[in-house]
C-alpha cells in the first residue's frame, strides 16, 4: 500500500487511454465543432464561475454585522474571571455561537485566540496516500482564517497563527502566557482525539506536580443537538437513523446559540508577532483556481451571507425538499456544508434561522427538511463516537468481509472522470474543478465505484477526503460505509442505476453537457448514452440500461470486463435507485 503523498495530477499507467482512444477524442472534437456551427445549440449556458454566496462583499459585510448585532450579548457583568485563557481554534472557525470563545472570555481578563497550522493536515491519507487536504479545501480554510482574524479584530482581539503541531504550540503558549485554561471544541475521530490527548499530556508536563497546571477544557459544539441532551449515551446510539431521529426529535431540544459581547478584548499585551494567514503554496500545495462551476468563498461572513441569500433573499427554503436532489448550480440545495465542516457556520444558527423563517414567512415540509438533513449530520457525528476506528476500516461497522479490488486503472478512470459514463464523469469533473459534488452525485459515483467497478470503498472515501471542501470524517466515512453496504443501513442493496438516475435527475442532459461540453452538441436524449462519439465505458453496469433511454441492457462494448464475481454474489439483484 502506498503511504507517501502522491500529487493530484500523478498519472497512473492507464492502458485504456490507448492510441485509438486519442483518435476518438480528435474525432469527437471535430464532430462537436461541426454540430456547433450547424447550431442546434441553443441551450442555456450557465455562467463560467458562480460565487457562493452570490452576494457582493458589501452585502456580505452588512449581513454579517446585522447578524452579529442580533446575537449581541448584553450581560457584560458576567465576566468575573482572572488571568489569561487561550482559545485553541480547530474546526470551529467562527465567532457566532462559539462556546469555547465565550467560556474563555467569561473565565478570564485576557483572551488569546490561537490557530495551529498542523503539518499533518497536509500530509497523506491513511491507506492510499492521497493528499490529505487538496488545494481547493486548503484555500477555503485560508479564507476562513482570514475572515476569523478580521472578525476577532473587530471585537478587540486578534488571531495568533502558528505553524506546527498543537501539542507543541499550545502548551508552550500556555506556559509563556501563564494561561489557566485552554478552551477548544471536542472532536470525535481518532486522529483529532489523539491530538487532544497529547495537548493534555504536554500541558500537564508544564509545571511541577504541586503547582496548578493549565487545563484543557473541551467543549461540545459541532452538532445541532448537544451531546449532553441526547436521550441515550453515544455507546447505545440507535443503529438505524430513523430511530435516532425520532428519539432526538421527541426527547431533546436544540439549545439556543451562544451570544457574545461586541467587545472581547483585550488580547495579551506582549504578543509581538501575530503570525500570518498562510498562502496555499506555504502548505506544500499548488494554487488551484476555480474556472468553472461554483467558487465557494470561505469564512463566517460568507457563511452568514449564504444563509441570508438562500433563505431570505432568494426565498428558496420553502422549496428545498423539491429541489434538493438537483445537480447543477448553486440553488437546488443550501450549500451550507463547506462552512459547517470548517465550523464557520453553526448548525444551531441554521436551526434558529429556519424557525425565524417559519414564523415570518412559512412553514412546510421543505423548511423542516433542512433540519431533517442536519440530523443526518448529527447522527454521523455521534455514530463516530460509538464506532471508533471501525468507521475507517474496510469491513465497516458490520465487519463485512468483501474481497474488494484495488485496480488502479479503473480507479484512475473514476477519479479523472473518464469512465465512459457521462453522469459519473461529469460529477467527478465537478468535484475536481470545484471541491463540491451534489448529494445525488455523491451517491451515484459511490455506487458506481463499489458496485459496478467492485473497487475498495476506502479508495473512494480517501479521494473524497482529498477533494471535498466540506470534508468531514464522520459524514464522509459514514456515508461511504452506507454506500458500500458495510454501514448501519437497513436497506440491503443501495445500487444506483445510472440510466435511471440520469432519467430522473438530469433528463435534459444539462448537467452532463455543462461538465462535458462535447456532449452539448448531441440531442438531449442522447447525452447520457452518447455511443461512439464518447469514451467507451470502462466497465459493464450490473443493472443495464432501461428501455426509455433507448439502449439495451448491454448496449455498450464492455471490452474491459466486469467487476469481481464475489461482489455480484453478495449484492445479488437488490433494489435499484
Ligand atoms: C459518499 C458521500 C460522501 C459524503 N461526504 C460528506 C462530507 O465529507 N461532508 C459532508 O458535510 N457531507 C458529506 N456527504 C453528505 C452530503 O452529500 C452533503 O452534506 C451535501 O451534499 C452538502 O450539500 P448541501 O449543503 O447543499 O446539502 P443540503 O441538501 O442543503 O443539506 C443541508 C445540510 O444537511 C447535511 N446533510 C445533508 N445530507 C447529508 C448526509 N447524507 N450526511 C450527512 N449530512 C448531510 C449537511 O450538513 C448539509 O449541508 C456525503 C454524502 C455521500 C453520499
Ligand atoms: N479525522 C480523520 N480523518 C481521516 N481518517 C481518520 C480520521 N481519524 C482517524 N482516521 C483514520 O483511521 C485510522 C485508524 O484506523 P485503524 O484502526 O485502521 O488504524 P491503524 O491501526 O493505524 O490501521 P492500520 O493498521 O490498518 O494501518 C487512523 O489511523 C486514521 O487514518
Amino acid at each position: 500500500m502506498i503511504k507517501q503523498p502522491i500529487s493530484l495530477t500523478t498519472k497512473f499507467t492507464s492502458s485504456f487511454l490507448s492510441k485509438s482512444k486519442h483518435t476518438l477524442f480528435i474525432f469527437q472534437l471535430n464532430f462537436s465543432k461541426k454540430m456547433h456551427s450547424q447550431s442546434s445549440f441553443s441551450a442555456r449556458v450557465a455562467p463560467t464561475v458562480q460565487n457562493v454566496p452570490g452576494v457582493s462583499t458589501e452585502e456580505m459585510e452588512r449581513v454579517c454585522e446585522q447578524t452579529f448585532q442580533r446575537y449581541n450579548y448584553g450581560g457584560l457583568g458576567k465576566r468575573k474571571g482572572k488571568g489569561v485563557a487561550i482559545v485553541w481554534f480547530r474546526n470551529d472557525l467562527r465567532v457566532l455561537d462559539n462556546e469555547a470563545l465565550f467560556r474563555a472570555w467569561v473565565s478570564s481578563e485576557v483572551v488569546l485566540p490561537v490557530y495551529c497550522v498542523d503539518p499533518r493536515l497536509f500530509g497523506a491519507t491513511h491507506y492510499f496516500g492521497f493528499p490529505k487536504t487538496g488545494a481547493l479545501r486548503a484555500q477555503f480554510i485560508i479564507e476562513c482564517l482570514t475572515d476569523l482574524k478580521k472578525n476577532l479584530v473587530k471585537r478587540g482581539l486578534d488571531l495568533l497563527i502558528q505553524h506546527g503541531k498543537p501539542e507543541e504550540i499550545i502548551p508552550s503558549l500556555a506556559k509563556a502566557y501563564k494561561a489557566h485554561t485552554v478552551y477548544a471544541h471536542k472532536e470525535t475521530c481518532s486522529e483529532e482525539v489523539n491530538v487532544e490527548k497529547l495537548v493534555t499530556r504536554n500541558l500537564q508536563g508544564n509545571e511541577p506536580r504541586s503547582i496548578t497546571t493549565t487545563k484543557l477544557e473541551l467543549v461540545w459544539g459541532s452538532t445541532m443537538y448537544h451531546m449532553d441532551d441526547l436521550p441515550f449515551d453515544c455507546e447505545s446510539l440507535p443503529d438505524v437513523y430513523t430511530q435516532f431521529r425520532k428519539s432526538v426529535e421527541s426527547k431533546s431540544k436544540v439549545r439556543n446559540c451562544i451570544r457574545l459581547p461586541a467587545s472581547l478584548g483585550p488580547p495579551p499585551e506582549k504578543v509581538g508577532d501575530w503570525g500570518h494567514v498562510p498562502q496555499v503554496t506555504e502548505l506544500g500545495l499548488q494554487q488551484e483556481k476555480v474556472s468553472k462551476g461554483m467558487k465557494f468563498i470561505g469564512g463566517e461572513s460568507a457563511a452568514l451571507g449564504r444563509v441570508h441569500d438562500y433563505f431570505w433573499k432568494k426565498d428558496l427554503l420553502k422549496v428545498y425538499k423539491e429541489t434538493r436532489n438537483g445537480m447543477l448550480g448553486p440553488d437546488y440545495s443550501t450549500k451550507f456544508s463547506p462552512w459547517l465542516a470548517s465550523g464557520s457556520l453553526s448548525p444551531r444558527f441554521i436551526y434558529e434561522e429556519v424557525k425565524r423563517y417559519e414564523k415570518e414567512r412559512q412553514s412546510n415540509d421543505s423548511t423542516y427538511w433542512v433540519l431533517f438533513e442536519l440530523i443526518w449530520r448529527d447522527y454521523f457525528r455521534f455514530l463516530s463516537i460509538k464506532l471508533g476506528n471501525l468507521l475507517f476500516q474496510a469491513g465497516g461497522p458490520q465487519k463485512v468481509n468483501i474481497n474488494w479490488s484495488q485496480d488502479q486503472t479503473m480507479f484512475y478512470a473514476w477519479r479523472q472522470g473518464q469512465t465512459g459514463y457521462p453522469l459519473i464523469d461529469a460529477n467527478m469533473k465537478e468535484l475536481a474543478a470545484t471541491g463540491f459534488m451534489s448529494n445525488r452525485g455523491r451517491q451515484i459515483v459511490c455506487s458506481f465505484l463499489v458496485r459496478d467497478m467492485g473497487i475498495d470503498w476506502r479508495m473512494g472515501a480517501e479521494w473524497f477526503e482529498t477533494c471535498l471542501l466540506d470534508y468531514d470524517p464522520c459524514s464522509n466515512y459514514g456515508n461511504w460505509t452506507y454506500g458500500a453496504g458495510v454501514g448501519n443501513d437497513p436497506r440491503e442493496d443501495r445500487y444506483f442505476s445510472i440510466p435511471k438516475q440520469a432519467q430522473n435527475y438530469d433528463p435534459e442532459g444539462e448537467f452532463v453537457a455543462y461538465w462535458l461540453p462535447e456532449l452539448r452538441a448531441l440531442p438531449r436524449e442522447k447525452r447520457h448514452s452518447p455511443g461512439m462519439m464518447y469514451l467507451n465505458p470502462i466497465v459493464g453496469l450490473k443493472h443495464g440500461y432501461t428501455k426509455k433511454t433507448g439502449d439495451s441492457k448491454t448496449g455498450f462494448s464492455s471490452r474491459r470486463g466486469k467487476p469481481e464475481g464475489n461482489r455480484q454474489k453478495r449484492y445479488g439483484d437488490g433494489r435499484t435507485y
